[in-house]
């Protein structure tokens, strides 16, 4: 089914006509089959399965920015999907193909001037996004080599273990207040799982954009290196995650994001409905125009 077909599916339906995020069983080891490296792409993520190691890297692809469109959503849910249920795969890196950019985070585009069922249908894959990656069996790991904002950052705070560039023009954070709109309350359960309630409190009311040293102070990444050591160093973290027998590992994340991930499933389509009335307010429509306004303005 092509990418704009899946997403009207998902729009009628609130989920990936593909399997259920839902109730999966545990994941088994690979089997013994000699090495193998599989690689499979749509438009917005590349993938590879490196089929010995049981890894497979995501690596998106949308310039100039990776913007979290519509149809970026509808295809790295796709990906996620196929390696979830690829026994070969138990664990996933996260990563940037765009140079100095991992995710610009959701495409602003998508929430301006557009209709209500288009906000529907966008905001529904912006959740299926999050329910997916924040309830998967593997191992996810960020490789953030570039820039975080807001949705990007949701990304990084969705995996269970963030490793950053050390770059001095990298930032990361929620700065949706910065636009004049506020995070959703799942973002700011991920958010307030990984920093903690103070930190969290203080960065989503400033809408911050941490460097990547105050990233790694606040605990909002757990380390930096060097940017030429990223993919070295998520492979090694990656290793060390899949050394543990993956039903203990499983059961024990379950226990820890159940509670966060059973409170949007249980109000969905409220959360939908919220999002279609705010993101509709002339005020709120302004501020988003004058945020883009501003990008471009920077540029020139
Ligand atoms: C009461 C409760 C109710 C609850 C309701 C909840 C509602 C909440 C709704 C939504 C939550 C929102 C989450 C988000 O993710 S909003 C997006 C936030 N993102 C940003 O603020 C990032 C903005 N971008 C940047 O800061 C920079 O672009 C950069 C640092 C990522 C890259 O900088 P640079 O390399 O210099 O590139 P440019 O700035 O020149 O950008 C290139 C090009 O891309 C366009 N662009 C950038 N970001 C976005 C984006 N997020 N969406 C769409 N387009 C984007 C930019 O405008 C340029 O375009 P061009 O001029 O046409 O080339």
């Amino acid at each position: 089914m092509a990418a704009p077909a899946l997403a009207r599916c998902m729009a009628r339906t609130g989920v990936l006509p593909l399997g259920q995020a839902w109730g999966r069983a545990p994941r088994l080891p690979p089997s013994p089959l000699p090495a193998q490296r599989r690689a499979f792409s749509n438009n917005k993520v590349l993938v590879e399965l490196d089929e010995s190691a049981g890894v497979a890297t995501m690596k998106f692809k949308s310039p100039p920015v990776n913007s979290l469109s519509l149809d970026f959503l509808t295809e790295f849910c796709i990906s996620l999907e196929k390696l979830e249920n690829d026994r070969a795969c138990r664990g996933v890196i996260l990563t940037s193909a765009v140079p100095k950019i991992f995710s610009s985070g959701l495409d602003i585009t998508e929430m301006c001037g557009k209709s209500t069922e288009h906000y529907a249908e966008f905001w529904r894959a912006v959740q299926e996004m999050w329910l997916r990656l924040y309830s998967s069996n593997m191992v996810t790991v960020a490789a953030v080599n570039g820039s975080s904002p807001a949705g990007g950052c949701l990304i990084a705070l969705t995996c269970d273990y963030r490793i950053m560039a050390e770059n001095p023009k990298f930032s990361i954070g929620l700065n949706e207040a910065q636009l004049g709109i506020v995070a959703p309350f799942w973002f700011k359960d991920t958010f307030v799982n990984v920093v903690g309630h103070r930190v969290a409190e203080s960065s989503l009311q400033l809408g911050s954009l941490h460097s990547a040293p105050e990233a790694h102070r606040i605990g909002l990444v757990d380390e930096l290196v060097p940017e030429e050591k990223l993919k070295d160093r998520a492979t090694a973290v990656m290793q060390q995650w899949l050394a543990l027998p993956d039903h203990a590992r499983q059961l024990t994340k379950t226990m820890m994001r159940k509670a966060v991930l059973d409170r949007l499933v249980a109000h969905r389509e409220e959360d939908v409905q919220n999002f279609i009335s705010f993101i509709s307010k002339e005020s709120i429509q302004k501020s988003l125009r004058m945020y883009m306004e501003m990008l471009k303005k920077k540029k020139s």
